[in-house]
């Protein structure tokens, strides 16, 4: 058979491809039997089959699986059919009388019940259009079907519908009771074939031969004129000449005047018609003697037979110029000769219009390739973001990857839509209209905008791109910026830069009276305050801060804004409250007497506790939410504590001292809940890391659950602890020791808190569960084999339906046949080989040890030896390539 394209056209494999894989057939033609017997019922009631034209054997497979056990099923083709069990192939020609003598040589004095016949003359890819050959391969089988039928037997053909189909049904009848022709199902519409179904053969006694003979057969019918004629510029193809002769004429030889030739309307078929032309008649002669009618025509014109394409155009060239020049006298008519030009000029445009086609053919191909891939793509994203494997912002970043535009700050892009100036002073502009109750700033960024105008315009070419990075920079900032608004921690952050900088310029300042206590004190309440109200500043604390910030910005880059106050020789009065001016100022801001109000409250309130817990105290019935022990056992969890505790003691020295000096501050009690706590912002910031952390996956050491344990069993209160923190270490100063000296400190003098067993247990299945738990890839891994499992499941499932719908099965066939599926498409469980060790007398043992079951493996000491030298060999052989 010849070998097709599988993808695409007639070959495509459909579903009984499918089907037949399935099932196991060797070819998808098993189902057009098995719809065939379907109808007519003719192998169950067989003994005796023979299948012509077998291979690759599907039929033969069917035939086996439909008779009668004990059948005799012999399968013939021209080429090898794999051994099918209980079935005889040969190999050989079914036109040939070897092919009758093998036959006879089988069957002995057996008749067949059933013969078939699906041949098809291997004429390559258009063999459908040679039905001819098909025709009479059908003949050929339908003589050895009635040579070795029983009577009343059954012959199955396969027919292409052609001219000659009549004729074959019309034999078929003479021979045949009941002739059915019928399409199964399985054949595809696209085909000519047709099966033809003959039954209840008549058996007669004598045949005529002429019922089996193509030529008798196919001659009665009238296939009309013939052109039997060769199409001299495509000499390649071929036509076969079943006509014969013509009526009355059997010369083989024949020649024409080339008057006749010229004059033709046919010129073409006038060439490919006869051998020679002449030049006999006068009129002819002239022709002969025109200028035109060079030697070599003369000398085609002697032999058509053995000219070629060139020649056979030189030909008709020459009978152009001929009857161009013959027009003026002969009065030939212009139309005429048009018509042959045309005719010859439509050899080329015949080349150009396959050429376009062609060419139109591959760009749709093509394009069809590219909506494909880009189907697949975008299915696959569907089924990756179902699996959550991806969200739809990958899926839209990769389009945007696509579009070549991935970059934020696309200048390319903005310098397109003629954005670029206006984005060079859009930032001016907006600080401008940002700050118009700030006169200062107005003024400030006016004059900076006048400024850089000025800059820009002596800015040469060489200077804008540097120009344009700073411009970059500050729309960066001002991003930052503004991100930054939504963000308590950043603010917080950026408030103590803030206030660092104006505690710098407070101290650097001349004759600044601040004393330390008030600078060291004052600042860091600051800061605690603004943090601890950070979640729930207000829109005017917000304006204030960002007009500060801005004007900290514009003094630091311009200093046009000046201190009224800062004049070098005035002196500067002291506050009541003994700040500098200057401080004075600063903590008059609208910002700080919120603070200093809310500062009042907490006093207030933090006495009234204190009242409280004195009577909670006394009544012994400290409640702990689990959230306050989370919030102990972070605090003393972690191996930071020590550092905490240093600053904690630091900061109540710090206190004292200022107690001292200032009668009227009250010293207040240690208090885990105490300012001082979060003095250092960046212990805050640890701080609430870590109780995020902790309040996500709970407690983390085994002191910690420990403490959590006392705490829960009143084994400790929380007082036990307040007490515990002060230890030898509680008034540490750090101060004035050397680096290496802490870090040691900090790695290695840590306080051993008590544990218990349980603790460590829990520590220890918590952590065991951590690691348990899936990597991402692995995560992802998984998704993609749950995936691959449920394109299984789908696909089984579109097999499933197939079977269910196939007709020709029974049901517990198409059970089996599911199961049989579905078992494959199951993980195969592999075979555990036991390994034997060949001891002593067991050395060379042959056949199974005793007691072992199951598949095994007999091993010695000897073959260990073996394995690790080739495996050393190897190595070494792997290092001096090296
Ligand atoms: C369509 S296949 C037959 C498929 C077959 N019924 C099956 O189910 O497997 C046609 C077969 O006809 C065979 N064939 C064509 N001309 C033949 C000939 N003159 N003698 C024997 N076999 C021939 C080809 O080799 C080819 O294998």
């Amino acid at each position: 058979m010849g070998k097709r394209d599988k993808k695409t056209g007639k070959g495509r494999l459909d579903k009984y491809y499918h089907l037949a894989k399935e099932q196991g057939y060797r070819a998808r033609s098993a189902f057009k039997l098995i719809q065939l017997n379907k109808k007519y019922n003719f192998l169950e009631k067989s003994k005796c089959l023979i299948d012509l034209c077998a291979a690759p054997g599907g039929w033969l497979q069917v035939a086996s699986k439909y008779m009668p056990i004990s059948s005799l099923i012999i399968g013939i083709d021209l080429v090898p059919i794999k051994p099918i069990p209980k079935i005889i192939t040969f190999q050989e020609d079914i036109t040939t009388d070897k092919c009758r003598a093998i036959l006879r040589n089988e069957l002995k004095t057996w008749k067949a019940d059933v013969v078939l016949h699906d041949g098809a003359p291997n004429v390559g890819v258009s063999w459908i259009q040679d039905a001819y050959a098909q025709s009479e391969l059908t003949l050929k089988a339908l003589k050895l079907a009635v040579e070795f039928l029983n009577k009343g037997g059954t012959f199955v053909t396969k027919v292409f519908r052609s001219k000659d189909y009549n004729n074959l049904i019309w034999v078929f009848n003479q021979l045949f009771k009941k002739v059915e022709a019928t399409k199964p199902a399985s054949s595809r519409n696209v085909s000519a074939e047709i099966f033809v179904v003959c039954r209840e053969f008549l058996a007669p006694k004598k045949i005529d031969s002429k019922f089996l003979d193509p030529r008798s057969v196919f001659q009665e019918v009238d296939i009309g004129p013939t052109n039997r004629s060769v199409d001299i510029l495509h000499p390649e193809k071929k036509k076969r000449q079943r006509e014969g002769y013509d009526d009355g004429d059997y010369t083989l030889f024949k020649d024409a005047s080339v008057l006749d030739f010229i004059q033709s309307n046919d010129p073409i078929k006038l060439l490919s018609e006869v051998n020679k032309l002449n030049f006999d008649t006068d009129e002819a002669k002239k022709i002969l003697n025109h200028e035109t009618t060079i030697e070599e025509i003369k000398l085609c014109c002697e032999d058509l037979k053995v000219l070629g394409k060139r020649e056979f155009k030189n030909l008709l060239k020459w009978r152009n110029s001929i009857r161009s020049s013959l027009q003026e006298q002969d009065g030939i008519n212009e139309k005429s000769s048009e018509k042959e030009e045309k005719e010859e000029s439509f050899d080329e445009d015949e080349i150009i219009q396959e050429e376009l086609e062609r060419l139109t053919k591959e760009e749709q191909a093509r394009q069809k390739k590219i909506r494909r891939k880009a189907n697949e793509k975008r299915q696959k994203n569907v089924t990756r973001m179902q699996l959550k494997m991806i969200s739809p912002t990958d899926i839209a970043l990769d389009q945007v990857d696509l579009n070549g535009s991935e970059s934020l700050f696309n200048l390319k892009q903005i310098d397109k839509s003629g954005m670029l100036k206006t984005f060079r002073k859009g930032d001016m502009n907006i600080v401008i209209e940002n700050e118009q109750d700030d006169d200062d700033i107005v003024i400030d960024v006016q004059q900076k905008q006048s400024d850089d105008t000025e800059d820009m315009e002596c800015i040469d070419d060489e200077n804008n791109l540097t120009y344009l990075e700073q411009e970059m920079e500050d729309l960066y900032d001002q991003y930052k910026e503004h991100k930054a608004e939504r963000d308590a921690k950043y603010r917080v952050k950026k408030m103590r830069e803030e206030n660092e900088e104006w505690n710098a310029n407070l101290t650097s300042d001349k004759g600044d009276d601040c004393d330390s206590v008030t600078s060291d004190y004052a600042m860091p309440r600051n800061t605690n305050t603004y943090d601890s109200s950070s979640s729930s500043e207000d829109d005017s604390e917000e304006e204030s801060f960002n007009s500060h910030k801005v004007k900290n910005k514009a003094k630091k880059n311009k200093k046009l804004l000046t201190d009224l106050n800062d004049d070098e020789g005035e002196e500067k009065p002291q506050s009541p409250s003994g700040l500098s001016k200057k401080a004075t100022l600063f903590f008059d801001q609208p910002l700080f007497k919120k603070v200093m109000e809310e500062y009042d409250e907490k006093k207030e309130h933090d006495q009234n506790s204190k009242a409280e817990k004195i009577q909670s105290d006394e009544n012994k019935d400290l409640k702990l939410s689990t959230e306050e022990i989370k919030l102990v056992e972070n605090s003393r969890s972690e191996p930071e504590r020590d550092e905490s505790q240093f600053n904690k003691n630091k900061s109540l020295k710090r206190k004292a001292e200022a107690v001292e000096e200032d009668d009227d501050l009250e010293i207040v009690p240690v208090d885990k809940d105490s300012d001082e706590e979060l003095w250092d912002a960046n212990k805050s910031d640890d701080d609430e890391k870590k109780m995020k952390r902790t309040r996500e996956i709970g407690l983390i050491t085994a002191e910690a659950v420990t403490l959590a344990q006392q705490l829960v069993n009143r084994q400790k209160t929380k007082e036990d602890l307040i007490d515990e923190g002060f230890k030898r270490h509680t008034f540490n100063d750090r101060e004035g020791l050397p680096s290496w000296f802490l870090d040691d400190e900090m790695k290695h003098n840590k306080v051993n808190l008590p544990i218990t067993k349980e603790a460590v247990e829990i520590i220890r299945q918590r952590m065991k569960a951590l690691n348990a738990r899936p990597i991402k890839k692995i995560a992802e891994a998984k998704a993609r084999k749950k995936m691959r499992a449920i394109k299984r499941l789908a696909k089984l499932q579109n097999k499933t339906d197939v079977i269910v719908d196939t007709p020709s099965m029974t049901e517990k066939e198409k059970a089996q046949t599911i199961s049989k599926m579905i078992a494959k498409t199951q993980k195969k469980v592999k075979k555990e080989v036991k390994v034997v060790v060949a001891k002593g007398g067991a050395k060379g043992m042959k056949g199974r040890p005793k007691g072992v079951k199951g598949r095994y493996k007999m091993v010695d000491s000897r073959m260990k030896k073996e394995v690790r030298a080739i495996k050393r060999q190897g190595k070494s052989k792997k290092r001096q390539k090296r």
